[in-house]
């Protein structure tokens, strides 16, 4: 039986084995003879070859493409050094690679079909490489990362020369550097200026712009790169490596199918047919290309393998630990980045480090939880190796997905810009994670069991605000309704007052207003703001408030009461506005904004202040868009909405344009919004306008 789990090189024929063996010089340990050359001399020689580091399976003869065993059994691709009995057509159909097409004078073989070489000179270039026993390796990547690992492997390649090839090829992709290719730039500086500046880099290593050409007759692929571009990447390699080949992964991130998570080394493993190991951990690219000390993990199956990588990559400040669990481990390299969002959200909003130690907490339960979830085997003790809480620990404090995810919460730009404004071409893992990770739980209806995870990518995609990371209650009825019972203000305002948005709304409702009739007002979510009184003061029409308070409401009505009251008993009126004398042009009432009596067509006009925003807080993922359904309907034809909002475009629009709503937006503008101190950043706040189709029913 040919063992394709230990990497020896087998010879997979007869007689040529002897001869082979001799013209390149290594011992051979051969293999699935056909009955008719299971010579006693054949079985000597079986015997006593000696096994060569190396995975690779080489046929000398091809009469085992037709006879026993079929060569299409055996693990592609295969070599095949023919001998004058070869049925090449057949081998042609296993992809088979042919070793040394010439030699056996085939031309005198006049009924064989050409046979497609891939190339003799690599081929044999293989052949060689691994009869040397030597490994050769390819650094897939060369970012912030790939290039601080590429100076801890250029490093342990040289320490080990019996061990490793002396050239190590790094996939770089092509960027133009002030001018210059950065490929040249790197290999004739030997730093990546644009990655990981002022860090020399041994000069072992070569970078490479063309994929194919980096991974060739590579034994060993160390995959760096951010892990959205893995997949097209392993389609690239995949017909152009060599059968001995195995692989670890350094991308922290996780993909997803149907039924839940895929881990990224199993897309190489699939990919490639090769052997995949992991190493994550605490490692900041920065501090390691320093050489501060470090530690990391490194998940394996193939413990020969995992040895291989300690030889790689340990270094005396990069102390790597191998632990058989590839899946603990790699899951945690990729969760951290979701926890560290959390962190960042927090560090910007200014909560104190109590806040931050509970993320973590909370973050490193749901990180094992879900790998323990989704992967059979996954250790409990792998979340206290380096690549579990020691990374947590470091991404939560230092890393690219904090820095970022603070700058969030202060400024509300998206990621996206985010990454381009702090990152310098570095990419953002977390929160690709994020997204992937909750469709992951929506799709199995699990966004309960993991908060924290959920609430990430909410307040990173949908829109909802970073307070939610502490407050979740935002959009509960028993929430406003225990807070206005409590409340001692008899008003307050979210965001602006009426003073300081009215100029802007005034211009987009005074069109509407006409000297017959009076507009009909509907304020949602009017809570205690004065915002409908005002509008009911300036004389627009007759306002309706309300809210599913029914505290806050009673507190409105008790307002009004006295309101009026304070009009007629008075005896000077001066000071007290003539409104008053026709109350009943404002209302306050108990209702639920998703869900409203008002009969189809009753309003011209629909506002609302800061009331999205906190149905976006709601455990309820539709709230939002039933309050758009329900505002569409109560609008008369032609009538319109008007949302205001701390929400960016990329965050409201996805509501507002629903496709069921028969409006479209007409107007979206900023302005600056409230700044508590001066020290805090500015920020804007938003007006979205929607005009209801005339011809909507
Ligand atoms: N930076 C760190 O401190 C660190 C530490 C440990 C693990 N990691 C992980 O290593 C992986 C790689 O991160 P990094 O920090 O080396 O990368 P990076 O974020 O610094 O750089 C991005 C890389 O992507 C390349 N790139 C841009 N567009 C591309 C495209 N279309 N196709 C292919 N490549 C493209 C860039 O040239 C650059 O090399 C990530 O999964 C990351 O989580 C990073
Ligand atoms: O900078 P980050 O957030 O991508 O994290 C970097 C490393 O993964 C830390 O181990």
């Amino acid at each position: 039986m040919v063992d394709h789990a230990s990497s020896s090189v087998f010879i997979f024929g007869t007689r040529s084995a002897l001869l082979w063996g001799n013209i390149v010089g290594f011992s051979i340990f051969v293999t699935g003879f056909s009955r008719s050359y299971n010579t006693p001399t054949a079985q000597t020689y079986r015997s006593t070859c000696r096994l060569m580091s190396g995975a690779g399976i080489i046929a000398l003869s091809a009469f085992s493409a037709s006879s026993d065993p079929p060569l299409r059994k055996l693990n592609a691709p295969d070599y095949l050094v023919p001998d004058h009995s070869s049925p090449l057509s057949k081998t042609e159909s296993t992809g088979v690679s042919i070793l040394f097409p010439h030699q056996h004078n085939f031309t005198t073989h006049t009924q064989r079909k050409k046979v497609h070489c891939d190339g003799k000179a690599d081929s044999v270039r293989q052949f060689r490489s691994m009869s040397t026993g030597k490994e050769k390796v390819a650094i897939i990547g060369s970012g912030n990362w790939g290039s601080a690992i590429a100076k801890i492997i250029g490093y342990n390649v040289r320490r080990n020369p019996e061990v490793f090839d002396p050239e190590v090829r790094m996939w770089m992709y092509e960027e133009d550097y002030e001018g210059q290719k950065l490929s040249q730039v790197f290999n004739t500086t030997h730093q990546n200026p644009k990655y990981l500046p002022g860090i020399t880099i041994d000069s072992s290593v070569v970078a490479v712009p063309d994929l194919v050409e980096s991974v060739k007759d590579a034994t060993v692929l160390v995959f760096v790169i951010p892990h959205q571009f893995l997949k097209r990447t392993c389609a690239t390699i995949k017909a152009h490596l060599p059968s001995n080949a195995k692989a670890i992964s350094l991308i922290k991130g996780v993909d997803l199918n149907e039924t839940g998570p895929v881990l990224l080394s199993s897309i190489i493993r699939d990919n490639l047919s090769v052997d995949v190991s992991v190493l994550m951990g605490a490692n900041i690219a920065n501090e390691v290309a320093k050489d501060m000390f470090s530690e990391a993990t490194i998940g394996y199956s193939n413990r020969k393998n995992a040895d291989l990588y300690v030889t790689l990559f340990n270094t005396p400040t990069f102390r790597c630990e191998p632990i058989e669990d590839i899946a603990g481990v790699e899951i945690c390299g990729a969760l951290k980045n979701v926890v560290a969002l959390a962190a960042g959200f927090s560090d910007g909003m200014g909560y104190p480090g109590n806040t931050k130690a509970a993320i973590l907490r909370i973050g490193l339960l749901e990180m094992k939880k879900f790998a323990q979830h989704f992967f059979q085997g996954v250790k409990t003790e792998t979340f206290f190796e380096s690549c579990g809480l020691a990374d947590l620990f470091v991404t939560c404090t230092e890393g690219r997905n904090r820095k970022c995810a603070e700058a969030f919460a202060k400024t509300g730009k998206t990621f996206k810009e985010l990454e381009v404004e702090m990152l310098n071409g570095q990419m953002l893992q977390g929160t690709g994670t994020a997204e992937e990770v909750d469709r992951i739980l929506v799709n199995l209806n699990l966004t309960k069991e993991y908060p924290l995870m959920h609430v990430v990518y909410e307040i990173s995609f949908k829109g909802k605000p970073v307070t939610v990371l502490v407050e979740s209650d935002y959009g509960t009825q028993r929430y406003w309704e225990e807070r206005y019972t409590k409340e001692k203000r008899e008003t307050f305002e979210w965001y602006q007052d009426y003073h300081s948005l009215i100029p802007n709304i005034r211009p987009i409702i005074e069109p509407y207003q006409s000297a017959a009739q009076r507009l009909r007002i509907l304020n949602l979510g009017c809570g205690n703001s004065l915002f409908g009184e005002q509008l009911f003061l300036d004389g627009f029409g007759s306002v309706i408030n309300v809210d599913f308070s029914a505290a806050v409401i009673a507190a409105m009505n008790k307002r009004k009461e006295a309101k009026i009251k304070e009009y007629r008993d008075s005896e000077e009126r001066e000071g007290i506005h003539e409104a008053w004398s026709h109350p009943e042009d404002i209302e306050y009432q108990v209702m639920d904004v998703t869900d409203m009596s008002y009969a189809p067509n009753s309003f011209d006009i629909v506002i609302e202040k800061g009331t999205m925003d906190a149905l976006l807080c709601s455990e309820d993922p539709h709230a939002a868009t039933a309050m758009c359904l329900e505002a569409c309907r109560v609008l008369k034809p032609g009538g319109l909405f008007i949302v205001i909002t701390y929400g960016i475009p990329e965050r409201r629009l996805c509501y507002l344009q629903d496709e069921k709503l028969r409006w479209r937006v007409i107007q979206q503008t900023d302005f600056p919004g409230y700044c508590a101190t001066d020290n805090e950043p500015a920020t804007l706040d938003y007006m979205y306008v929607m005009r209801k189709n005339e011809k909507a029913d």
